[in-house]
């Protein structure tokens, strides 16, 4: 099973390449498209941490000197890593006000940051370098129009059917998600890592507790009924103490055993673990290795 984790918003973090070398990660989810369009002709807005060179496009919040990133995605594409553009986090706003935004936004991404070529009437901030998805990390205010932009985003990845292109989701532990639930059920997924953190009420924490209260099962179900069963689950984990709300960590000693326990429970359910974040893990060895290798190893146990 792969690992995933977050990457932009790392605390003095070293460019994308680094961590496209190291063997352990799998999928790299680009964070974030922070702003999003309120109107249909809206750009987004985007920040990616220390990276970039702080120019935008005039009148927009959309970063335009991402050297670093469109210097590095080849690198990370020859070494077969699988690299999301995600869309959220913390200080995101995010509310889609309407069905016309929402396929808005989704055309603005795709001919942004999927293949080249298509609209040269969209900026290419990451220039000819084209994303393997979209990842949507909505915190807050969503809930409406997920599932119009990713049905629309999946009738353009349609547009190149040698090709293969994701979706997946990061939603809060607590069910029903207030921000994907409605596009968990109304659209396809392909990856859906629960942040299994920052939530007292269902965190991989309760695990260790026994008290019954980590809900894998719980979101087995919602995927087993949602638009595609067939999507993967992802335990989500913060990559070091510092990396989450306080109390949330779990050692790697003691992610194994619920891994273990779920991975054979969900066989083929079971996608592996996502963590928030790449610098964090790397700020975290453990007898010699950082928490995303120890990570790897549990998931080859
Ligand atoms: C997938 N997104 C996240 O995991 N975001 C996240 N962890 N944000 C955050 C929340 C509280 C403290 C630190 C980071």
């Amino acid at each position: 099973s792969n690992v995933a984790v977050y990457y932009g918003q790392g605390a003095y973090q070293p460019r994308l390449s680094h961590f496209c070398q190291e063997t352990s990660l799998d999928i790299i989810n680009l964070g974030f498209i922070n702003v999003f369009p309120k109107a249909v002709g809206d750009w987004p807005g985007s920040n990616f941490g220390n990276q970039c060179d702080g120019t935008v496009y005039e009148g927009t919040e959309l970063l335009s000197g991402c050297h670093q990133i469109w210097e590095d995605i080849p690198i990370c594409k020859e070494l077969g890593k699988t690299v999301m553009l995600s869309l959220g986090g913390e200080t995101a706003y995010e509310d889609i006000p309407t069905d016309e935004v929402a396929e808005w936004f989704a055309d603005f991404l795709w001919y942004s940051f999927g293949p080249p070529g298509q609209n040269d009437t969209f900026p290419r901030p990451f220039q000819d370098n084209q994303v393997d998805g979209f990842d949507f990390d909505i915190e807050h205010y969503g809930g409406h129009g997920y599932a119009t932009m990713i049905q629309r985003l999946r009738s353009h990845f349609a547009d190149f059917p040698d090709e293969t292109f994701y979706i997946s989701g990061a939603p809060q532990c607590q069910l029903p998600d207030a921000q994907l639930s409605d596009a968990i059920s109304n659209s396809h997924f392909d990856f859906i890592w629960v942040q299994w953190y920052n939530t007292a009420a269902c965190s991989a924490t309760n695990f260790l507790e026994g008290n019954g209260l980590f809900n894998f099962a719980a979101w087995a179900k919602v995927i087993q009924d949602s638009a595609n069963p067939a999507a993967k689950l992802f335990v989500g984990l913060p990559a070091s103490e510092e990396a989450a709300v306080d109390g949330f960590y779990l050692s790697p000693a003691e992610v194994y055993p619920l891994v273990d326990i779920y991975m054979n429970l969900y066989p083929d359910m079971f996608g592996g673990i996502m963590l928030w974040e790449a610098t964090a893990s790397d700020n975290n060895t453990i007898n010699g290795y950082n928490y995303a290798q120890h990570m790897k190893h549990i998931l080859h146990e």
